[in-house]
């Protein structure tokens, strides 16, 4: 087992990764004995309910199973869990347990940063995703009709718990939408692990354990580092080191909320937004047309989509880009790649290479 720490002085947490990690309750026991609440989705409930309710000794009546799918990161569930909260008389020093992947740790995130003005909660990731991306950091919150993620709250989980012996019950589409936030790491800040990744994706896509504990371990190593810099992406405006976790986002985003969160996976419509970065990027001239390629090829090799949904055009592109977060004083800002590795936030673009872009890509 391997254990990084999110240095954040009084709300520092462990994340610890490898197999066999569900049958370790000495691994939570910095967390304490109290009521504790699990919220779970219906499909990791199938596989891992049995060894986790052991885990945590919990009873039926501690135990929430909700829908499974995007949709869940609502506010109507929101309003759901705090109700059964409420019902099941879950006091301010209990704690949440999010079991799952981004969909359930979002927002049971969610629920622990608001319910009785909040309490703690656990991250036990069971998608790839979730294991290299959502369940570090602390961003947590549901979607709206008009866009992604624009309910939500920074709260930090009081440990991770990444048992990577269960991404074996993954089906593959999961897979891959895990591997394009992967991916991103390469891109925006480890060239060298981009290069890993062009050489290890086989072994990654066979979920070889040396290969996907490295790309896990390495995910979440970046990801801690730069939350330890910029919790709450707040440096330099919004324009500081986690702003660069976003890179491909604002087009991911701008795909998942014209699909209304039904038809692409978040990991999906994030292949398609690297690809567009890295396109945009060399269109700038900042970053050589060839390692622009090389992004789009490695993605293309996982099976990946690097083409936005058909039917959506370039005037859906700008609608929904206009309200991303990152917006400010009215001016959109993007992730962009200088080179391979070294990722910039800039509102300070050629607006004629992001429509070239857009043609490019849309329809
Ligand atoms: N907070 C963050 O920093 C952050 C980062 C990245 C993504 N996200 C969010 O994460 C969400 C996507 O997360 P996701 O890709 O994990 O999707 P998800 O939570 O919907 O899980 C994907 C599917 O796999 C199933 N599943 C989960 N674990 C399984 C397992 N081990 N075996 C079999 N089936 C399993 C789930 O039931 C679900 O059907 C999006 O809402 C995205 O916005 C958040
Ligand atoms: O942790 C972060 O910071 C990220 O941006 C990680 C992203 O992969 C993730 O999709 C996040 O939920 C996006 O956040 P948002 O602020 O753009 O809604
Ligand atoms: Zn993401």
């Amino acid at each position: 087992m391997d254990t990084l720490d999110v240095d954040l002085g009084q709300r520092s947490y462990p994340i610890h990764i490898g197999t066999g990690l569900l049958s370790r309750p000495e691994l939570l026991t910095s967390i304490g004995r109290r009521p504790m609440r699990l919220v779970t989705d219906a499909h990791v409930a199938e596989h891992y309910l049995t060894p986790v309710r052991e885990l945590l000794s919990l009873d039926d009546e501690q135990i929430l199973v909700l829908p499974a799918g995007e949709t869940t990161k609502s506010m109507a569930t929101v309003d759901q869990v705090m109700d059964w909260l409420l019902a099941s008389r879950l006091p301010r020093d209990g704690m949440l347990v999010a079991l799952g992947g981004g969909v359930i740790g979002d927002l049971v995130g969610f629920c622990a940063a608001i319910y009785q003005r909040g309490v703690d909660f656990v991250q036990i990731p069971t998608t790839l995703l979730a294991q290299v991306d959502s369940s570090v950091g602390g961003k947590t919150g549901v979607n709206h009709a008009r866009g992604k993620n624009m309910i939500g709250a920074f709260h930090q989980p009081r440990l991770v718990l990444a048992d990577t012996g269960t991404l074996a019950t993954l089906p593959q589409r999961e897979k891959l939408a895990g591997i394009a936030e992967v991916i991103k790491y390469g891109m925006l800040g480890d060239a060298a692990f981009f290069a890993w990744l062009e050489r290890n994706m086989s072994a990654l896509l066979a979920l070889d354990d040396e290969a996907v504990r490295y790309a896990v371990y390495r995910s979440c190593e970046m990801k801690a580092e730069i939350v330890a810099l910029d919790e709450r992406e707040s440096v330099d405006g919004g324009a500081g080191p986690r702003a660069l976790l976003n890179l491909g986002h604002t087009f991911a985003h701008a795909v998942e909320t014209y699909t209304h969160y039904t038809e692409w996976l978040h990991g999906e419509a994030v292949a398609v937004g690297l690809c567009m970065a890295a396109d945009l990027s060399a269109r700038l001239g900042w970053l050589a047309g060839r390692d622009a390629d090389r992004c789009i090829a490695l993605v293309a090799s996982t099976g990946l989509p690097t083409r936005p949904p058909q039917g959506m055009r370039v005037d859906d592109f700008r609608t929904l880009m206009s309200l991303d977060k990152k917006v400010a004083s009215g001016k959109l800002r993007l992730i962009l790649l200088r080179s391979l590795g070294d990722a910039v936030v800039s509102a300070d673009f050629d607006s004629q290479a992001l429509d070239a872009t857009l043609r490019h890509f849309g329809a």
